[in-house]
């Protein structure tokens, strides 16, 4: 993906969709309880998509060296991200668990703001696992990276099939966690397991 600065929501070109949107569905845009409304949604996007154009790994940008070889868990990261298919919330939590190499740490609040910026785009639960995974272990060169994330789609509870209550749990895990072994540990931590 090009990632560059230059690249911003569009709140001119989504207020006008939203305005056919809102024809489209048999509103009136011009009656007073909806004037404001593409303005607010335009305003809404480009803060639940503000992770689209950025590099998950400007998250992680302290770096400590610790006599730690053992697995760093940051669990129960609440998230907000939306499902490509049908631009409906699906949130819940992701676990990150990591195996440092050398001893080569991150702030444990990165975890959490890599998490936050890599839910910040439309997607599916799938990559957002996978993209998280891959940044933890590019960027800290760990020995082993498992990333759990527990969801809940709008899109599968609120409309469609309806299942309220269905919750949807990825894993992607890297090196040392490919082991099945070494995944139970972590799914032990989680309860998981
Ligand atoms: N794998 C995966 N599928 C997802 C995710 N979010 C939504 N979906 C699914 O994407 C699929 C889209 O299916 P389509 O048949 O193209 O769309 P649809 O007719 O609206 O499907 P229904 O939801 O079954 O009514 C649905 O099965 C959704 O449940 C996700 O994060 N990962
Ligand atoms: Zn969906």
């Amino acid at each position: 993906m090009n990632i560059t600065a230059a690249h911003s929501v569009d709140r001119q070109k989504i207020e006008a969709a939203v305005r056919m949107i809102l024809e489209a569905i048999g509103e009136d845009p011009t009656r007073e309880g909806l004037l404001e409304t593409p303005a607010r949604v335009a305003r809404m996007y480009e803060e639940i998509f503000s992770g689209l154009h950025r590099d998950p790994a400007e998250t992680l940008s302290a770096r400590f060296h610790v006599d730690h070889n053992e697995v760093v868990l940051v669990k129960d990261i609440p998230f907000y991200s939306a499902c490509e298919h049908h631009l409906l919330p699906f949130f819940g939590a992701a676990h990150v668990a990591y195996l440092p190499r050398h001893g080569v740490v991150t702030g444990l609040s990165k975890l959490a703001r890599l998490v936050d910026l890599v839910a910040k785009r439309p997607q599916i639960q799938e990559r957002m696992t996978n993209i998280v995974a891959d940044t933890l272990e590019q960027e800290l060169d760990a020995e082993g990276v498992m990333v759990v994330i527990e969801a809940e789609h709008l899109c599968m509870t609120m409309r469609g099939i309806k299942k309220p209550g269905s919750k949807t749990v990825t894993i992607a895990s890297r090196g040392t966690y490919e082991e099945s072994s070494r995944q139970m540990e972590i799914l032990r931590l989680l309860n998981l397991g």
